[in-house]
């Protein structure tokens, strides 16, 4: 195994994208699904750019650019491929094309980065290999390699022939320090948990103290921490289906869930087992940081979706009663690494393996040292409870407990496997409510600014918890 790390660094140095391809990069990046701010007035300013091996005639880019502005401060990667103009694919209406620029060597097409084998290749390359992985092959097979197009927040590429099938996830908006999807997932393999893929290989990129924006500000996280993964290769999970996909199908056929949340219950508490077995343990619950914390994120959410106005002054009633609910619980509950974002698009199952649980990299919408901080497991429950409720809203079950059914199936799975004594049984209850309205108000701000058509499913569900019904 080559101990040398493999990281992009100040040798890799190229200058950021100048005023032309900016002008290119502005309309297109702002109308991709993983573009974190849609419908935001954000300036994007260049900050660093790296540049990869690439086969003659091609180059390749790597560029880092901040979103700035409306309360976002955020780092975006850009990978572009940038071929003499005629070189396949060429038309403007290929999705896999940014555009076409004028340089001095003449017209160039340039292409998103992602889409492209040179740079799988390249990125494969220049990555540092998990011990055991095999490590990079000078000519990767790329059979059957392709972009993956369903929503996501990152860019992934299935890559079946490569170390015996993987998914490459280039990271899209990147978390400056370590990845959580990165050191969570080596973490919990280490440990010996198989719910998790196995990363087999990521891309670092370091940067100089001097690099560091003078103006930047905590949101960002770009301070004490000058590195990022931008791409990580994991394990493909054969035959695995989108665990949302899954559910909606069963909710369209009207057929009942709970046998498989019932087993995601079961995946859920063996995964927090194995996050407090592979970590440090967090603080004990002080339910006066809590009740704060939720005041914070709710007044945020309300800030920036203008749709959750009009329940502001419910919200806060709410989370004065949950104060009240959360003072009066006994039974100590142990903070510690979570999954952060959990929910039905985040678990694959497949018939051979059963649930396996993907990206570990919290709420794409949170600064990275919120992502990364000790918290509530239950956060994860509440996560997976919320999910529910949206298959039943794009699934529209006939049976109207469809939902209700495979919510009570999980979480009664998860409170057997826990172990949970009665007192942490009805003190988890009490969390779960308050947490799924924490998700409900953050969703409504992912919708609003990702999927508006969607937006009425988190809302619908804060009107039922604001009024009390489940
Ligand atoms: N290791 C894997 N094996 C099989 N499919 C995967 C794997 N990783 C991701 N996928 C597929 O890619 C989709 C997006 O992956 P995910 O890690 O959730 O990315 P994002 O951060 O963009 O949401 C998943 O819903 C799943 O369908
Ligand atoms: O998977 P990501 O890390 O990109 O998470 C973000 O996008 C999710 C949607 O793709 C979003 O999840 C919401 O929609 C899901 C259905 O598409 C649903 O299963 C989830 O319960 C719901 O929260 C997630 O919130 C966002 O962070």
């Amino acid at each position: 195994m080559d101990e040398t790390p493999r990281v992009l660094g100040e040798a890799q140095r190229v200058p950021p994208p100048d005023d032309d391809l900016l002008a290119l990069l502005d309309p297109w990046m702002r109308a991709r699904r993983w573009y974190p701010v849609k419908g935001v007035d954000v300036a994007h300013v260049p900050w660093i750019s790296f540049a990869l091996p690439a086969p003659a005639p091609l180059r390749i880019e790597l560029h880092l650019l901040r979103l700035v502005g409306d309360g976002v401060e955020l780092v975006v990667q850009v990978p572009l491929i940038l071929a003499p103009a005629g070189t396949a694919p060429d038309a403007a209406d290929d999705p896999r094309v940014v555009g076409h620029l004028e340089t001095p060597d003449g017209p160039v097409t340039v292409h998103d980065g992602a889409t492209h084998p040179a740079l799988w290749t390249a990125v494969l390359a220049a990555s540092q290999w998990e011990d055991g992985a095999g490590g990079p092959e000078p000519d990767p097979d790329l059979t059957g390699g392709r972009a993956l197009t369903v929503e996501q927040s990152n860019s992934s590429v299935l890559l079946p022939a490569v170390a015996g099938g993987t998914m490459l996830k280039v990271v899209r908006a990147v978390a400056i320090g370590p990845n959580p999807d990165v050191t969570i997932p080596r973490a919990l393999a280490a440990h010996g948990w198989r719910g998790v893929p196995r990363p087999l290989a990521w891309l670092t990129a370091t940067w100089a103290e001097s690099d560091v924006p003078a103006e930047h500000d905590s949101v960002t996280g770009l301070g004490p921490d000058r590195t990022a993964h931008l791409a990580v290769l994991t394990e493909f999970v054969a035959g695995g289906r989108d665990g949302f996909d899954l559910a909606c199908s069963y909710a369209r056929q009207d057929q009942s869930f709970t046998e498989l949340s019932a087993d995601l219950g079961r995946v859920v508490a063996d995964m927090h087992a194995a996050l407090a077995g592979a970590f440090e343990p967090g603080p004990l619950l002080d339910a006066g940081w809590l009740v704060d914390d939720l005041r914070r994120r709710a007044a945020e959410a309300v800030a920036k979706a203008p749709v959750l106005s009009r329940r502001a002054a419910e919200i806060v009633g709410f989370l004065d009663a949950a104060e009240g609910r959360l003072a009066r619980i006994d039974a100590p509950i142990r903070m510690q690494h979570v999954h952060g974002d959990l929910h039905l698009g985040q678990v694959l199952h497949s018939r051979d393996h059963g649930w396996k649980v993907l990206d570990f990299e919290g709420e794409p919408l949170r600064p990275v040292a919120e992502r990364t901080r000790a918290d509530l497991a239950l956060r994860d429950v509440a996560g997976m409870v919320r999910s529910f409720d949206y298959a039943a809203a794009v699934g529209r079950p006939g049976d109207p407990t469809w939902d209700v059914r495979a919510r009570d199936a999980f979480l009664e799975a998860y409170r057997v496997a826990t172990g949970a004594s009665d007192a942490e049984a009805e003190a988890a209850q009490t969390i779960v409510r308050i947490l799924a309205l924490d998700k409900a108000l953050y969703e409504v701000v992912y919708e609003s600014r990702n999927r508006p058509d969607w937006t009425w499913i988190p809302l619908d569900a804060v009107d039922r918890i604001l009024s009390g019904r489940t």
